[in-house]
């Protein structure tokens, strides 16, 4: 990317999107552009394709989209899946008609074949059945990925895609139900420890396998990739490790230094039984993540502790 050039972030309020953008302008890019969703709804149209036509941004980073943890996601399929299809198309079209040079959509490891063999190569993305809590997700995302590559293959562009693994850092998403794992536990633990509770309750069973990347570092690999990276198939961005949920709650509860009882809740879903990125793609290509989990834990706590605002989101 030139230094120099036009790079719109969408969704620069979010965790990724705002990782982004620390990460552009700690690597000197400066004319970086933004808009919240309140002044841009990227969901609707019209608003899309005049923001495109008075901006023309050089570059586009699409970290805008509808997220959430398990329960979020398989309790509103229909919104999941409209909210984002509509929104990549809305996005990626417009930067396509007004001559965007590069372009990078992020897929998620979750969009992968339920049980595809693991650790999971960027080949197997629609070779079997989808995990039901996030299908309409999953289908949401795999559009976006194919529109980037069909657009490509029909008019020569170089828009590119990463399939990050779950994520976790600052400007995370505290809310109780609708989170991810690792946010939704700092927050349980906290919460029991400056209350004195001596027993939390956890979803699952706590046996499914997880992988977690800081988002810092997913946001260094993004800016590393619209560099060093063009090609029709996606890349994997995580760190090749994983754990089980019952090892993450041990680790979360050491790092926020709450010692009661952890006890489970099977009726809440477990998901997919393992997610583990084959990274070996990303790091021929000369990326290599730097924070390790327990690190990252303590940053996000940190960030947590003098964010309460960020917390509330
Ligand atoms: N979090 C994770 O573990 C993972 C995330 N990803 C991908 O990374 C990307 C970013 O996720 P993350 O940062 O975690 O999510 P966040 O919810 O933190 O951020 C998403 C951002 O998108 C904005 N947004 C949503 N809908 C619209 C809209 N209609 N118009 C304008 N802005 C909108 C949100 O604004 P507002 O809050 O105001 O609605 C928010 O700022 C997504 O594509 C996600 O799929 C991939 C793998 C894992
Ligand atoms: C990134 C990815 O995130 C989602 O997939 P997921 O990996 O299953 O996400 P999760 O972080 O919500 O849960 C991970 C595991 O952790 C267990 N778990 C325990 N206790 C809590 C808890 O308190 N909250 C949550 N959310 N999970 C908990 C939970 O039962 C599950 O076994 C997708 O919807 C998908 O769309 C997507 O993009």
């Amino acid at each position: 990317m030139n230094k120099d050039g036009k790079i719109y972030v969408a969704g620069h309020r979010g965790m990724v999107g705002s990782a982004i953008v620390r990460s552009l302008e700690r690597n000197g890019y400066h004319n970086i552009i933004t808009r919240t969703h309140k002044e841009l709804d990227l969901t609707r149209q019209d608003q899309v394709e005049k923001f495109f036509a008075e901006e023309k941004p050089d570059y586009v980073f699409l970290a805008a989209a509808k997220v959430g943890g398990i329960v979020a996601n398989s309790e509103a399929l229909a919104d999941f899946m409209y909210d984002n299809m509509i929104l990549e198309m809305n996005v990626i079209h417009e930067a396509w008609k007004n001559n965007c040079k590069k372009l990078l959509f992020l897929g998620s490891s979750c969009i992968y074949p339920r049980m595809a063999p693991q650790p999971m190569k960027e080949n197997c993305l629609l070779t079997s059945e989808l995990e039901k809590t996030n299908e309409a997700y999953a289908l949401a995302k795999i559009s976006g990925l194919k529109y980037c590559e069909f657009l490509n293959r029909q008019y020569g562009t170089d828009y590119i895609s990463c399939m990050p693994t779950n994520l976790y850092g600052p400007n995370d998403n505290y809310h109780p139900t609708h989170s991810h794992v690792l946010p939704a536990l700092i927050r349980r633990f906290h919460e029991a420890k400056e209350q004195g509770l001596t027993e939390v309750t956890c979803w699952g069973t706590g046996s499914p396998l997880r992988e977690f990347l800081y988002v810092d570092d997913l946001a260094d690999g993004c800016v590393y990739l619209m560099n060093n990276y063009s090609g029709n198939e996606t890349v994997n961005m995580g760190t090749g490790k994983e754990l089980t949920i019952k090892e993450l709650t041990e680790l979360v509860a050491k790092v926020v230094g709450y010692t009661g009882e952890i006890k489970w809740d099977p009726s809440k879903p477990d998901g997919t039984p393992r997610k583990l990125l084959d990274v070996s793609k990303l790091e021929g290509l000369g990326f290599h993540y730097k924070t390790e989990l327990e690190e990252g834990i303590r940053l996000t706590y940190e960030d947590f502790l003098h964010n309460p605002m960020r917390a509330e989101r």
